[in-house]
């Protein structure tokens, strides 16, 4: 069994009324790829933007290789937490890459500028070597003759293949992806799950919230499906999708299939 390597615990997370995350645990284990897949506003891109420390989480606590990285701020242990914590956070943040639904690539730099700006800026690499990862990552996206131009002279595809080279030269260990595909002309969107299909393959830990059902069954190791804020069924695709037991999981797809 491979290492656990992003923990939650009774997540939970409030946008004023509304309990968007009720209470969600989970297991991300290393090398895994886990689709998270449900209705619009089930709290899919909340939980993402929670393990990334994108969002502030109400209660309960996150763990990335079993240092914090998420815990509810108020209150006596929130406070202390977050002072003991602040700098273990940054570290671990910085090794959780997220591609998100809009690119959002500088526009005034060239793909490689924006693929190498993290490691020069964040990491302190020096530029010349920053520059060769860069171009290797863009080469192994498919994108090695569109490394000089910029953003506007790229598909959307493109673009995203640049987000996702941006996101990998960090180096992180684990890759979140949140709805990549979603913001794209449908005939862009096979080349950027083929990217990621040869990522899932080189062995990155990912998580992946998607509508693209068919990536979900052929890629993932695990699908979860949620609704309303909560973790309604999880298992392997074939399970999730064709056994009659997951009836929840099954009605959903045949609503979107
Ligand atoms: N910053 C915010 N402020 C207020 N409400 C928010 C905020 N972000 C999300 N929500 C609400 O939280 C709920 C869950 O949103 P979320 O984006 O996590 O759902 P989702 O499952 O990813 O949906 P979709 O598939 O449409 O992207 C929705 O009702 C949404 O309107």
């Amino acid at each position: 069994m491979n290492d656990v390597i992003l923990k939650a615990r009774g997540v939970r997370k409030r946008f004023g009324d509304t309990e968007v995350l009720k209470g969600i645990d989970l297991d991300v284990r290393s090398g895994e790829v886990l689709c998270v897949i449900g209705p619009s506003g089930s709290g899919k891109s909340t939980l993402l933007r929670c393990f990334n420390h994108l969002e502030r989480i109400d209660a309960g606590r996150v763990w990335m290789d079993g240092e914090l990285v998420g815990y509810e701020q108020h209150g006596p242990s929130g406070r202390v937490l977050r002072e003991r914590r602040a700098r273990d956070v940054r570290r671990q943040r910085e090794r959780i890459g997220m591609v998100f639904q809009r690119f959002h690539l500088f526009p005034h730099r060239t793909a490689v500028q924006n693929v190498m700006e993290g490691p020069v800026a964040v990491k302190g690499r020096p530029r010349a070597q920053a520059e060769k990862q860069a171009r290797k990552l863009l080469a192994d996206v498919g994108l090695a003759d569109r490394a000089d131009h910029y953003p506007e002279q790229l598909s959307g595809g493109q673009q995203q293949r640049v987000a996702i080279a941006r996101a990998l030269a960090m180096e992180p260990a684990l890759m979140l992806f949140d709805e990549p595909t979603s913001a794209l002309d449908p005939e862009l969107v096979g080349e950027v799950l083929g990217v990621m299909r040869d990522l899932a393959r080189s062995g990155m830990t990912m998580v992946v919230v998607t509508h693209e059902m068919g990536f979900a069954r052929e890629v993932a190791d695990r699908v979860l499906f949620m609704d309303r804020g909560a973790v309604v069924e999880a298992g392997s695709p074939d399970l999730l999708f064709t056994d009659p037991r997951h009836d929840r999981t099954r009605a959903f797809l045949s609503t979107v299939l």
